[in-house]
């Protein structure tokens, strides 16, 4: 149930003040941890296997890799909690895990939150999840990703606009990003805001619902050390603020962010080497004779101790058994201690939580928005992103007029002779291709980002498949059809096709219609494919496969059974077809020599011409019609792609 608390103290200035008090009251030692490891998150003997890659081409994988070994721990209210080990650990992995984030391979063990056993939809929403990759619209600024965010999540019916605008202040303020909010994201073309404010803007996403846990995913890697520094000191003051449970990986954190943390899980090959508090874990080592330092960064430390040594076999036996010792002495330790490794008794003198003001959550596992308020909001993002993209739309409108003037110059005021047919029909089937290569490859690159924002949004339960589809497509076409729209009107009058209005118009319509396909090709390939390289790469095979059966390159009763089913779904064909009747219907040739007009060879109609080129199967109406029949069975493609892709089976358990 939800309360309704939109002008609680926790909110705006007064939340952002109690921020700035808990983020001087920096590490102690057990004076951060918190009592209710129950009413947080806990697991226990996690395990989970993969199958190893079977030998031989074939043959089926029988042997599996043990990743997590029987882990268990907790992470309570307002506590921070690092996941810390070489690469290959399983940092990932055991983060994925209690995230229910794994898709494939054995997953056993238990995990709780709050107590009880986690319900998959409801959990995504109880909690945030910050995946490594910041997936943000680059065209948007600070204010406005972490706005949509709001107002997609935040259920209408129990959030007012203003109170959505409010959390949108409170979330910027929390993440101190009050300087840059009306800077854009940027990318490598245009540049935007720090890494570190990216990153703490990607938080501020997954932050809008004030969630009760927050897992960070390497939340620091590919920053600088002071960056890095402050989203941590950021993400602890928020966890102390808004009592929120923080379990992050980190790679080789300074020593100050390893400070920062009050507990620590040391993991090597899927075992735990050292769980608990990070002011006891350098007393632990010591105990167990490795002595760290005073000036040494005990991060440094203890990922040294528990690497694997390469340079030669001796030290690599030698570091093999070091860390077996380590591990057996903390499942010793672990088996010695009656209570759960991560909990920890409470510091009376702590200043109870439960004071703190609580924002109003979400806690429905239902959708935010009606559908058609869900379509507005995505229509209204994807078109600030597409209009705001300068060098795209330059690059649209740039190649339709250097193919235009090179097309009509090279086409220039067709005749009718006899030489100017061939011309002419060439005229026609250039039009389909340039249109298909020109709209499919370059919308692939926007719309496979999109895809993946829209897979980390939908993780969080955020909108419907068939919104954020129907948003791209209708934002996506307006452009196609303009900028084509002017390119196909200069071509032909430049090309002097038939000057009649019917036939002008019914050019343009069949030269619409095949952008409209074109453009839900693009997105069925896109959403088949989801990276961007291998289907940029892909589209042109396809495109090429429907021009080989278009009907102009080879002879349709030639082909093969196998393959000539390929002529009924290839769009050029319909196009072309369409094209070739509304332009050579009605026209009249001449022989290049009068005295041979009666003579064999010469076409003296356009009518003949459709017949000699095979051009005559179908009528425009239904070229058109099957256009239509394409667009839908792309668009079919497209979204069952989609939502099979953005919404995998996680393992849960
Ligand atoms: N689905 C899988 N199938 C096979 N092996 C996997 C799978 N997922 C992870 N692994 C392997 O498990 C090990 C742990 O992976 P994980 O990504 O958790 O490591 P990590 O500690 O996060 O490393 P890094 O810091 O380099 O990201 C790696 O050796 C990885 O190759």
């Amino acid at each position: 149930m939800s309360t309704s608390s939109d002008n609680l103290p926790g909110s705006s200035a007064s939340s952002f003040a109690e921020l700035s008090h808990h983020s001087i009251t920096f590490i102690g030692n057990d004076a951060l941890v918190r009592p209710e490891a129950s009413s947080g998150l806990t697991w226990n003997n996690i395990h989970y296997r993969v199958p190893t890659k079977p030998k031989g081409f074939g043959k089926r994988a029988t042997e599996s890799r043990t990743l997590l070994n029987n882990i268990s721990g907790a992470v309570a209210p307002g506590e921070m909690v690092a996941i810390m080990g070489s690469s290959g650990a399983g940092k990932s992995t055991l983060l994925n895990a209690l995230a229910g984030r794994l898709q494939t391979g054995t997953l056993s063990g238990q995990v709780l939150y709050k107590g009880v056993k986690r319900d998959p939809r409801l959990f995504k929403k109880q909690v945030a999840y910050v995946e490594q990759d910041d997936l943000l619209y680059p065209e948007l600024t600070v204010k406005e990703t972490i706005q949509y965010a709001a107002t997609m999540k935040l259920p209408s019916r129990d959030f007012s606009a203003e109170s959505k605008a409010r959390r949108v202040n409170d979330v910027i303020e929390w993440l101190r990003l009050t300087e840059t909010t009306d800077t854009m994201i940027g990318d490598s073309m245009a540049r935007g805001v720090s890494g570190g404010e990216r990153k703490r803007t990607a938080i501020g996403v997954e932050l809008v619902t004030d969630p009760g846990f927050l897992f960070l995913d390497e939340a620091t890697s590919g920053l600088d050390s002071n960056s890095a520094l402050h989203v941590c000191e950021v993400v602890k003051s928020l966890c102390r603020a808004r009592h929120i449970g923080v379990l992050m990986t980190i790679h080789q954190p300074s020593a100050k962010i390893f400070n920062l943390f009050d507990k620590v899980i040391l993991l090597c090959k899927g075992d735990v080497v050292y769980a608990g508090p990070v002011a006891e874990s350098v007393d632990y080592f010591a105990r167990l004779g490795y002595v760290c330092a005073q000036h040494e960064n005990p991060a440094d430390f203890f990922l040294d101790l528990i690497t694997l040594d390469h340079t030669n076999s001796e030290r690599l036996a030698k570091s093999q058994a070091r860390i077996d010792s380590l591990i057996s002495s903390f499942q010793l330790k672990a088996n010695q201690d009656s209570k759960p490794i991560l909990t920890i008794l409470p510091n009376p003198k702590e200043k109870p939580e439960s004071t703190k003001p609580p924002l109003m959550t979400v806690v429905s596992a239902g959708w935010a928005l009606p559908w058609l308020r869900e379509l507005a909001v995505l229509l209204d993002r994807t078109w600030k992103a597409q209009t705001r993209s300068h060098f795209r739309i330059i690059a649209m409108a740039i190649r339709p007029l250097i193919t235009g003037l090179f097309m009509g110059f090279t086409f220039f005021q067709l005749e009718t002779t006899q030489s100017s047919i061939q011309n002419r029909v060439g005229f026609l089937f250039f039009i389909p291709i340039d249109l298909a290569f020109g709209v499919v490859v370059p919308m692939l690159t926007t719309f496979t980002l999109q895809a993946d924002i829209m897979t980390r949004e939908r993780s969080g339960g955020a909108y419907r498949v068939s919104s954020f589809y129907l948003a791209k497509f209708l934002t996506e076409l307006p452009f196609w059809l303009l900028f084509n729209a002017v390119y196909l009107t200069v071509i032909y009058f430049l090309a002097h096709l038939q000057y009649d209005a019917i036939k002008f118009f019914t050019y343009l319509g069949i030269c619409l219609m095949h952008v409209v396909v074109s453009v839900s090709l693009g997105l069925a390939i896109g959403s088949v494919f989801r990276n961007v390289h291998v289907s940029q790469m892909l589209a042109p095979l396809f495109i090429n496969i429907f021009l080989v059966f278009s009907g102009n390159l080879v002879n349709f009763d030639d082909i093969t059974p196998v393959l000539s089913w390929i002529r009924y779904i290839s769009f050029i064909t319909y196009t072309y077809q369409a094209l070739s009747r509304n332009e050579f219907t009605g026209l009249h040739f001449s022989c290049d020599n009068p005295a041979t007009e009666s003579a064999v060879g010469c076409v003296l109609t356009g009518e003949d011409v459709l017949t000699k080129y095979s051009l005559d199967s179908f009528s425009i109406g239904t070229c058109i019609g099957l256009l239509g029949a394409l667009t839908v069975a792309f668009h079919l493609i497209t979204y069952i792609c989609l939502r099979w892709k953005a919404k995998p089976r996680y393992l849960w358990i």
